[in-house]
C-alpha cells in the first residue's frame, strides 16, 4: 500500500512495509515535532511510520523528546577557570549597577504605573507575590550577563549558545535545589518539585519555560529579534491593526465555556513573570497615558514599550504613541548554567489546579477553612470564592466584591471568577462527602485527599473532553493523548514536562481569537436575551457576582453562545479596549501578544512551520491573496512573520479548532505534561505514588464538565445543561437535559471510603 505524507505534500512517498516502519540505531519513531534536532544541519533522520497511522515522522536518536540530550555531547572545549571568575564579578557589577539606577528611577515620579491606567490591569494578571522570584530573578540576570561577557571574550561561539551550554554548569548563580522526601509522596508537591526522581526541578514553580527551537535572540543571548533584512521588525502594534479586524465567525460547535475552560487551562500551567520595581509595583515604560516612550536613557532596562505609529486608526485619536511593555523574567537554570536567556513560569507547569490551591504553603494555609475546606465568603447563604482586599478591582465602593485564588488573577474577567467559584464550591463539596464517610481521617487528609480528586477530575476534562475539540481525532491518536481503558503506562521519566516558550507566547494564545466581545446573559424565560455585557465592563470588575441569579444565568449564558472562530480575526475588547476601566481607550493584546513572543526569542512562523515538517512560507503569496497583500504591506520578508500571526491565518486541521502548526505546538505540549509527569491521574502504583485504585479511577472517568456545573452551580432559576458542557447546545444530541440525567453521569464517592 503507498501513502501520501499528509504533512508535507511533495516530500515522499514509499510504502508500509519494512523497513520503513522500522527505525535504524535504535530509533524511535516520533512526530517531527518531537524530534526538534531533526531539523539542524547534517542531522540524519530517516523518516518513518508512525504506529498504526501511516503518518510519516522521523527516527529520533535524541529521546524522543526535547533536543538537550544531544546537546549536552555535541559542547565544545570547557572554559578557562581564570576567565570565568574574572566573568563572574563582571556580571555581579552589572547587576548591581542595574538594580541601582532601577531604584534612582523610583525617585522620579514617572516610572511606575498610575492605578488608574489600563496598564495597571495588565500588571495584575501577571504580578507573582511569591517572594523568592526576587533573588531567582537577579540570579538569573547574573548568569545571563555571564553568558554575554564570555561571548564577547570569544569564549564561546554563537552554535554553543544555541545549544544552551547544558554541561557549564558554573554560573555565578545558583538557585537552591529542592528537599525532596526519600519516600515519594503521596501528593504533588505545592510547588511541582520532585515530581520526576532525578531532575528535581523539572515542572515546578519559578523555572524557565524550555523551547522547541534554539531562541532567535539578535544576540544570541537576550536582545529582540530584528528581521532577517538586518531592519527593525514592524511594530506590534502596526502587524494588530494592519492584519488582525474586528469581525464576527461565530464557531459553528463550541460554544463560549470551551474558551473560558481554556483561559483556566492557561492560567493554571503558564504565568510569565514580568520585572516589577520594588515592592511590586509596575514599571512605566511610557510617559503619562502613553503619550510616548520614556526617552531611552531614562527607561528601565527591563522596557520594551510597543511603539504605535502617528497614523494609527485608533490609538492617533488619543495621540498616544506607546503601548507599556514590560519583559519576562530570565530564570537561573537549575544546573546553574550559564546560556541564552530562558523565560520564568511563575505557575507549576502542571495541570494540578495550582491556580487555585496556590503554589507555596503560605499561600494555601491563607486559602484554606477548617475540616479540609477551602474558605468561602458566605453571601447570604451561597458560596462565593473568598474576598481579597488587595487592591485589584476596579471599584471599591460598597457591595462591590473582590476575590481571592489561588493565584491572584481570578478578578481578571468574571466569567473566570465563575470556574474559580466552581473549583472551589467542588472541592467543598467532595471534601464534605470524603470527611463524612471516613470520620477518622485528619483535616489535612480530608483536604489533600480532596485535592487529588479534583486534580484528577481537572487533567480528565482536559485530555478527554477539550482537547479532542481542539486537536481533532487524527493528531489526538498520533501524540497518544487519548484517555486509557484503564491505567495508562505513557510515562517517561526522561521527558522534561516544563511548557515551551512557543506554546505560552504563541500556540495556546489562539484563544484570544476564540473570545467574543460580549456576552449575552439569559433570561429564565426561554429563548431571551436578560443582558449583554461588554467584555470590558467585567475585567476586574467581578461584582455582578452577589446577585443571585448571575453565576447561573452567566453558566448557560457561556454555553448557549457560540464561542469566535480560531482566524485572524480578535474582539476589540481585547485589542483596543482591555482593561480599560474608566479610560475611552484600553491596551492591545494582540500587539503585546507579539511583542511578547519576540521578548521570549520565539522564532519567526516559518521555522515552526519547518519543524513540523511543513513547507514554509517563502514567498507571500503563498497566503491566501488578503492576507498576503496585509502581511507584505508590514513586514519586510516573510521569514520575519511572527508565529501567533503566522499560527491564526493556517486553516483548522481536520475535526479540530486550530492551524497544523499551533495543533502540532499544543499537542507535543499536552503530550510532555502527560508522560513527564508521574502524578497523572491515569498512572497506576508502578509509577504513581499518589495512583487511584482502578475502580477509583473508573469513577473519576464518569467525570465531565457538565458534571461540575451541574453539582456546584446555585440552581436557582435554570435546571438543565448540556451533556457536553463545551459544545453549542443547539448541535444534535448535546440539547439542555435535567442534571440528574443518565447523559451526565456523577462519579460514587464511595469509592474512596477507606476500608
Ligand atoms: C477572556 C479574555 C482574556 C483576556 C482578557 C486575556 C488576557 C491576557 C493577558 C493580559 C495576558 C498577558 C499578556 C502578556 O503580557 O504576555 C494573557 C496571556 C495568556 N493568555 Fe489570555 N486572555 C483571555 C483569554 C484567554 C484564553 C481563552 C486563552 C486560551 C484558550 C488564553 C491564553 C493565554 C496564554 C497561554 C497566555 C500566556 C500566559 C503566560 O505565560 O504569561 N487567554 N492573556
Ligand atoms: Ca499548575
Amino acid at each position: 500500500k503507498v501513502v501520501r505524507s499528509h504533512y508535507e505534500e511533495n516530500e515522499h512517498t514509499h510504502s508500509t512495509e519494512r523497513p520503513c516502519a522500522v527505525c535504524p540505531r535504535k530509533g524511535i519513531c516520533v512526530p517531527k515535532i518531537q524530534c526538534p534536532a531533526h531539523i539542524r544541519p547534517n542531522s540524519n533522520n530517516p523518516l518513518c511510520h508512525l504506529e498504526g497511522t501511516g503518518v510519516i515522522g522521523v527516527c529520533c536518536f535524541t529521546g524522543n523528546s526535547h533536543a538537550e540530550e544531544l546537546d549536552q555531547v555535541m559542547r565544545s572545549a570547557a572554559l578557562n577557570r581564570d576567565d570565568i571568575k574574572s566573568v563572574h564579578k563582571h556580571s555581579h557589577k552589572k547587576v548591581a549597577e542595574l538594580f541601582r539606577k532601577a531604584d534612582d528611577l523610583l525617585k522620579g515620579n514617572n516610572s511606575v504605573v498610575n492605578i488608574t491606567a489600563p496598564s495597571y490591569g495588565h500588571h495584575l494578571s501577571m504580578v507573582t507575590y511569591d517572594e523568592r522570584v526576587q533573588k531567582l530573578g537577579q540570579g538569573g540576570l547574573l548568569n545571563l550577563f555571564a553568558a554575554q561577557e564570555l561571548k564577547s571574550r570569544q569564549s564561546i561561539s554563537d552554535d554553543d549558545l544555541a545549544l544552551g551550554l547544558t554541561d557549564q554548569t558554573d554560573g555565578p548563580f545558583c538557585p537552591p535545589s529542592p528537599n525532596c522526601p526519600t519516600a515519594a509522596s503521596r501528593y504533588r508537591s505545592l510547588g511541582g518539585e520532585c515530581n520526576n526522581g532525578l531532575k528535581a526541578t523539572w515542572g515546578a514553580i519559578n523555572t524557565g519555560f524550555e523551547r522547541l527551537l534554539p531562541p532567535h535572540y539578535s544576540d544570541g543571548i537576550w536582545a529582540m529579534r530584528t528581521s532577517v533584512l538586518g531592519l527593525p521588525l514592524p511594530s506590534p502594534r502596526t502587524v494588530s491593526h494592519s492584519l488582525l479586524l474586528d469581525s464576527s465567525h461565530p464557531s459553528r460547535t463550541q460554544n463560549l465555556m470551551f474558551m473560558q475552560f481554556g483561559q483556566f487551562i492557561a492560567h493554571d500551567i503558564s504565568a510569565g513573570v514580568i520585572f516589577t520595581m520594588g515592592d511590586n509595583k509596575p514599571i512605566a515604560c511610557c510617559s503619562g497615558d502613553g503619550e510616548d516612550p520614556i526617552p531611552a536613557d531614562q527607561q528601565h532596562w527591563a522596557c520594551a514599550p510597543i511603539e504605535i505609529g502617528p497614523d494609527d486608526p485608533f490609538y492617533g485619536r488619543f495621540q498616544h504613541r506607546c503601548i507599556n511593555f514590560v519583559r519576562t523574567q530570565v530564570a537561573p537554570a537549575a544546573d546553574c548554567s550559564v546560556g541564552y536567556a530562558k523565560q520564568m513560569n511563575g505557575a507549576t507547569h502542571y495541570p494540578d489546579l495550582s491556580h487555585l490551591y496556590g503554589s507555596t504553603s503560605e499561600k494555601l494555609e491563607s486559602l484554606k477553612a477548617p475540616g479540609g475546606l477551602l474558605k468561602v465568603f458566605n453571601d447570604y447563604g451561597r458560596d462565593l470564592p473568598p474576598t481579597t482586599e488587595r487592591e485589584e478591582c476596579v471599584t471599591t465602593r460598597d457591595g462591590a466584591a473582590c476575590f481571592d485564588s489561588g493565584d491572584n488573577h481570578a478578578n481578571q474577567i468574571i466569567s473566570l471568577t465563575v470556574l474559580h467559584t466552581i473549583w472551589t464550591r467542588e472541592h467543598n463539596r467532595v471534601a464534605r462527602a470524603l470527611s463524612r464517610m471516613n470520620p477518622i481521617w485528619t483535616e489535612e487528609t480530608v483536604f489533600m485527599e480532596t485535592r487529588r480528586i479534583l486534580q484528577a477530575e481537572f487533567q480528565h476534562i482536559i485530555y478527554n473532553e477539550w482537547l479532542p475539540l481542539l486537536l481533532g481525532p487524527q493528531l489526538m491518536q498520533l501524540f497518544h493523548l487519548y484517555s486509557a481503558r484503564g491505567y495508562s503506562s505513557a510515562y517517561d521519566p526522561q521527558v522534561n514536562p516544563s511548557l515551551t516558550a512557543e506554546f505560552s507566547t504563541a500556540a495556546m494564545r489562539f484563544g484570544h481569537s476564540i473570545v467574543d466581545g460580549k456576552i449575552m446573559i439569559p433570561s429564565p424565560r426561554s429563548g431571551e436575551v436578560y443582558e449583554t455585557i461588554s467584555l470590558p465592563e467585567i475585567m476586574f470588575q467581578p461584582s455582578r457576582l452577589r446577585l443571585v441569579p448571575f453565576l447561573d444565568r452567566l453558566l448557560i449564558g457561556l454555553s448557549m453562545q457560540a464561542m469566535q472562530s480560531v482566524d485572524p480575526f480578535v474582539t476589540e475588547a481585547l485589542t483596543h479596549y482591555m482593561f480599560r476601566g474608566v479610560n475611552p481607550f484600553g491596551l492591545d493584546l494582540a500587539a503585546i501578544n507579539i511583542q511578547r513572543g519576540r521578548d521570549y526569542g520565539v522564532r519567526s512562523y516559518n521555522h515552526y512551520r519547518r519543524l513540523c515538517g511543513l513547507e514554509p512560507f517563502t514567498d507571500f503569496k503563498q497566503y491566501s491573496p488578503m492576507a498576503a497583500q496585509r502581511l507584505s504591506s508590514v513586514y519586510n520578508s516573510p521569514e520575519d512573520v511572527d508565529l501567533w500571526i503566522g499560527g491564526l491565518l493556517e486553516k483548522p486541521v481536520e475535526g479540530g479548532l486550530v492551524g497544523a502548526t499551533f495543533a502540532q505546538i499544543i499537542a507535543d505540549q499536552f503530550s510532555r505534561l502527560k508522560r513527564g509527569d508521574r502524578y497523572f491521574y491515569e498512572y497506576g502504583h508502578d509509577t504513581n505514588p499518589g495512583a487511584f485504585t482502578s475502580s477509583q479511577l473508573a469513577e473519576i472517568k464518569k467525570v465531565t464538565f457538565s458534571r461540575i456545573i451541574c453539582d456546584n452551580r446555585d440552581g436557582v432559576e435554570f435546571f438543565t445543561q448540556s451533556p457536553n458542557a463545551f459544545l453549542r447546545v443547539d448541535l444534535p444530541g448535546n440539547s439542555l437535559v435535567p442534571c440528574d440525567s443518565p447523559a451526565i453521569p456523577s462519579m460514587d464517592l464511595s469509592r474512596f471510603r477507606e476500608m
